[in-house]
């Protein structure tokens, strides 16, 4: 038997020095691993919290799944020569696929979590429908590949109604359709988008509540028959909830986004309306129901009452306090206990005086926005999620409304739309100075193209100088109290940013492995830029779509005009839609309900009839009543004079009888409670001529209502026969 070797105890050094090597390098390899390991779970999940994963289980599959190369080279890899149209969410190019079919692809924006639900909810929508509907836009595909979503639609074209009624047809600059929509286009457009909503509300299993009917979303074939498209709002009506509807889409948005904010929550599904009311107030209602007072002074003060009343709503909402206990700066001006107690407005106790004194100063523009500055770091989503669809930071449509609502009652003096005296020596006024700036406006509505300021220039030049330079001023006006009320704004922020940097400089004291160096590095950056902003501003100015930024020194810059404001907000065409066409219970998250389609038909009947925006604000003087197009067509109503609503340029080429039908349909179909609007399905027949309108409450009529009404009634349908 060999003797056993005993295991050295004592090792050589050079064993050690070999162990230890050993052990460090294989700890070296655990520990790059588990960081490698990790690095991997945080990537995955932050990735994954931007981009949901796409679901192939859904009745997509059903689609063709077209691959990117292919959607690249039908469009010449996008280019923009075949680009088509804008809207919130992507871009919408025209293409030629290999089997020669021409098709329309919309490239949504990547990294936008809007963007991605639209893409999914407008799949699984328009891809479960069981048969497709000819006044639907066809879905023939999509694309996820790389990060990029892309759907694939048939091809419409004579695009969206939205260029056909605003787009400058006697310019041929981009000009789509040299034809104006003649009064049959138009009466066939709106029959067939109340028979897409028929098929959506009563044909479809669950119903399909559109959510988003604008003109931008009607699209015309060939022969100019229309569909819908844009299914990116769209709600299934969930089956059994016929009371209170239930909003699955949004309750799943404002859920992401609430975790992200980490505030506001969303009322539990099923939570009835009612709860909502008390704390909404519609801001497109607000200056409707304060454009449809007769008496324009007091139209004003409404006006002005209104507007406050709706932000202090609005704000004090979404800052989480108690709706009645508003406890915001511009208290002052608002402290109605009751004004959510019911759908009508209720003013607030402000005697004459007191507004006239705060009209005439800029402590009441200053107050206004108090109320702005102090929520503005507040909710951003849930209610508000509506304002803030373009997803362009702080300042959208609101600012735009605000804007507006400021250029209405700052300058009092400035602005005839208040001054009675100034009567129709005035009105001569409007029409000579606004028609250069309206065809401004209109050409600029093309959403393909980038506003264009030469035309503004154009319109300046036309205009002689003495016009131009009392123009000027008063848009210079409205200039400064923009500056000043956003300078306020930055001053805070600055301030804000300066106690966060201390802050910060103060925790990076402890070892942060430099982690932290990009975000200070980025807030360093915005920090000094806000300095700057507040140092130089006197070389700043502000765009509605760049914010601040330098002065350049153009005769263009000094058109601080509605027109440019109307122009900046229609190039933001899902706001414009938000602002104007949705219905006053739907609240952003709330409870999406047919009728809530049939308020923003009522909205689309009115423009088609019109050829007008449901907000015409230019910076020509003109009244207020005209401005907004639903309070303007109620007080033709009540004044009996409806007709005076269609559209000029249709001289007298249309079917007067019709015309009055499509307007008291309009009316019937805005009314504010959501039940006494009319069922799609009589909608349909009473365009067909199949039934008789329902009557009109006495608001929107110029006959008293009861027996009296029916008697008139049976004469005005006399008259029209
Ligand atoms: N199938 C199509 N055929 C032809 N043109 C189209 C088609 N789809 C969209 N367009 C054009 O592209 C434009 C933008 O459409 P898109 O649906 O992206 O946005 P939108 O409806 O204008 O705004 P948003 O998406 O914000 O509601 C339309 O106004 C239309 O001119």
């Amino acid at each position: 038997m060999g003797s056993r070797q005993p295991f050295p105890q004592n090792p050589s050094p050079k064993t050690s020095i070999i162990f230890l090597a050993i052990t460090i390098s294989a700890s070296l390899i655990i520990l790059s691993a588990i960081l490698y390991f990790l690095y991997y779970l945080w990537y995955s999940l932050v990735h994954r919290s931007r981009t949901s994963p796409f679901d192939a289980t859904s009745p997509l599959n059903k689609l063709q799944r077209f691959s990117y190369k292919e959607l690249k080279n039908a469009t010449h890899n996008f280019s923009s020569s075949n680009s088509i149209g804008k809207g919130g969410s992507g871009s919408v190019f025209r293409g030629i696929l290999k089997d020669g079919k021409l098709v329309a692809v919309k490239l949504l924006d990547s990294n936008s979590l809007q963007s991605e639900h639209e893409f999914q909810n407008e799949l699984k929508i328009l891809g479960g429908l069981k048969y497709s509907c000819p006044l639907i836009v066809s879905l023939l595909g999509f694309c996820v590949e790389k990060g990029n979503r892309l759907v694939v639609f048939e091809y419409m074209p004579n695009r969206s109604l939205q260029e056909s009624l605003f787009f400058d047809h006697s310019n041929n600059v981009g000009s789509v359709n040299s034809l104006i929509l003649n009064w049959g286009m138009r009466f066939n457009i709106i029959l067939d988008v109340a028979m897409a909503l028929a098929f959506l509300h009563l044909e479809c299993e669950p119903p399909v509540i559109h959510g988003d009917v604008k003109p931008s979303n009607v699209l015309l074939d060939s022969e100019f028959r229309a569909k819908l498209s844009d299914f990116g709002l769209s709600r299934l009506k969930v089956e059994g909830e016929n009371e209170i509807g239930v909003d699955l889409f949004s309750q799943e948005l404002s859920g992401n986004l609430n975790a992200i904010g980490g505030e506001n929550e969303t009322p539990p599904i099923g939570t009835p309306i009612e709860s909502q009311e008390n704390d909404e107030v519609d801001f497109a209602l607000a200056l409707q129901a304060s454009a449809s007072s007769k008496n324009s002074s007091k139209m004003h003060r409404n006006a002005v009452k209104l507007a406050v009343n709706s932000l202090n709503f609005n704000f004090s909402s979404e800052g989480g306090n108690d709706v009645k206990g508003r406890n915001l700066k511009g208290k002052e001006l608002s402290t109605n206990e009751n004004s959510g107690e019911d759908w009508n407005f209720k003013f607030m106790p402000y005697n004459d005086d007191e507004l006239s004194s705060l009209e005439q100063s800029k402590e009441f523009n200053l107050n206004v926005a108090m109320v702005v500055d102090d929520n503005v770091g507040a909710k951003q989503w849930g209610k508000d999620w509506w304002w803030r669809q373009d997803g362009s930071g702080e300042l959208c449509s609101k600012d735009y409304v605000m804007e507006w609502i400021g250029s209405q009652i700052c300058p009092s003096s400035d602005n005839p739309d208040w001054d009675e005296e100034k009567g129709s020596a005035q009105d001569k006024n409007v029409s000579n100075n606004s028609t250069p700036l309206d065809k401004c406006e209109e050409m600029n509505e093309n959403p393909i193209q980038e506003p264009r300021f030469e035309c503004l220039n154009n319109g300046i030049e036309k205009e002689d100088s003495k016009k131009w330079k009392v123009r000027s001023k008063k848009h210079r006006k409205m200039h400064e109290w923009w500056k000043e009320e956003h300078l306020d704004e930055i001053s805070k922020k600055s301030k804000k940013t300066k106690r966060v940097r201390i802050w910060n400089n103060e925790r990076l004291k402890v070892p942060h492995f430099g982690l932290g160096k990009c975000f200070e590095f980025s807030r360093r950056r915005k920090f000094n830029h806000e300095n700057e902003t507040a140092d130089d501003q006197k070389n700043m100015e502000f765009s509605f779509r760049k914010g601040w930024r330098k002065k350049h020194h153009s005769r263009s810059d000094d058109l601080w005009s509605g027109d440019l404001f109307s122009r900046e907000l229609s190039s933001t065409t899902s706001m414009r839609g938000t602002l104007c066409y949705v219905a006053p219970e739907y609240s952003g998250y709330g409870y999406l309900m047919e009728k809530a389609d049939i308020y923003s038909l009522g909205v689309l009947i009115l423009v088609i009839v019109s050829g007008r925006r449901p907000l015409h604000v230019l910076a020509s003087p003109m009244k207020l009543e005209k401005a907004n197009l639903i309070s303007w067509s109620r007080s033709l109503a009540h004044s009996g004079n409806i007709l005076e609503l269609v559209d000029e340029r249709l001289k007298d080429e249309y079917n007067k009888e019709q015309a009055s039908l499509c307007i008291n349909l309009a009316l019937a179909c805005l009314q504010k409670m959501p039940e006494l609007r009319p069922d799609i399905g009589d909608i349909v027949k009473i365009l067909k001529g199949e039934m008789e309108i329902p009557q009109l409450p006495f608001e929107f009529s110029p006959s008293p209502p009861s027996k009296v009404f029916s008697r008139s009634r049976r004469k005005t349908k006399g008259s029209l026969g």
